[in-house]
């Protein structure tokens, strides 16, 4: 462990970072919704876009410096992992790269914090999603909490120190033309201790179209379909956040129905 931060924000000092659009920089807050599954959401959550323009919340002090670095270090190895899976398909190293123009790709650094929950067959951490982007990286304290869906069950993930769990995103599976499945996950609660996760979300250039790579559509063999429609990566975070049960503006009326309310919003990031 190379570096603890600790921040915890009053109700007020969170307000001024919390964004309600899907594209706002910086977002903060609770999630919980009642309507789905009847498990309340039982997560604090911090998001920065921190590619390719650089934000970061201006508290704590020093919380920016640690952030930009621990995000060029994260992204170097998710591009590098890119240029091996273009290689997996067949493609030059660079395809990836270059047709999901990755030097402006979307970064976003999200910081999850999961609290102690007394009764956590009444909650669930966060539900069960894909995520839009291409790779994400995720890291996590000592607690377990996340689990895959494999062959149509939930598999726990376990945790190791010193080690990354990535997952693939929806829009590689788009790029791939479904060679890489996008993975179905989502975090439980327990009642032994405080999870955190931090998970580092590496997309396409917002304005990006992403279609089925066309070279992947020809073989020996015949044409295969594309399975998928093009779409500018920009506007399939806006459809995906207007489809999305529950978002934010319902959320005070259910806050105050939770069973397990906390008053502080308190995120602790601890990074490598
Ligand atoms: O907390 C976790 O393990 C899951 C986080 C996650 O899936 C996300 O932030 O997209
Ligand atoms: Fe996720």
């Amino acid at each position: 462990m190379g570096a603890k931060v600790f921040f915890d924000l009053a109700e007020e000092e969170k307000q001024e970072f919390k964004g309600n659009n899907v594209l706002d920089p910086i977002r903060s807050g609770t999630s919980f919704n009642v309507s789905v599954e009847k498990a309340f959401y039982w997560r604090d959550f911090l998001k920065v876009f921190v590619h390719p323009v650089f934000y970061s919340p201006t508290k704590p002090a020093g919380l920016s410096e640690i952030s930009l670095e621990y995000s060029q270090r994260v992204r170097e190895i998710a591009r590098g992992l890119l240029t091996g899976i273009s290689e997996s398909l067949g493609l030059e190293g660079s395809y990836i790269e270059k047709a999901m123009d990755l030097e402006r790709g979307k970064q976003i650094f999200i910081a999850n914090l999961y609290p102690t929950c007394p009764q956590p067959e009444l909650a669930m951490g966060m539900p069960p999603h894909s995520d839009h982007g291409l790779l994400t990286l995720l890291i996590q304290n000592g607690i377990g909490g996340l689990q895959i869906q494999h062959k149509g069950k939930w598999v726990n993930v376990g945790t190791h120190s010193n080690s990354f769990l990535v997952n693939t995103g929806d829009h590689l599976e788009i790029l791939s033309n479904g060679r890489y499945k996008s993975v179905l996950h989502r975090a439980i609660v327990n009642n032994k201790g405080t999870r955190i996760s931090i998970a580092m979300a590496h997309g396409p250039s917002l304005d990006s179209v992403v279609s089925p790579a066309p070279e992947l559509l020809v073989s020996s063999e015949g044409d295969e379909p594309a399975a998928y429609i093009g779409m500018k990566y920009k506007d399939y975070l806006e459809l995906q956040q207007s489809n999305k049960p529950g978002s934010s503006s319902n959320f005070s009326s259910l806050a105050t129905a939770s069973v397990c309310v906390y008053q502080t919003m308190k995120v602790i990031m601890v990074l490598l």
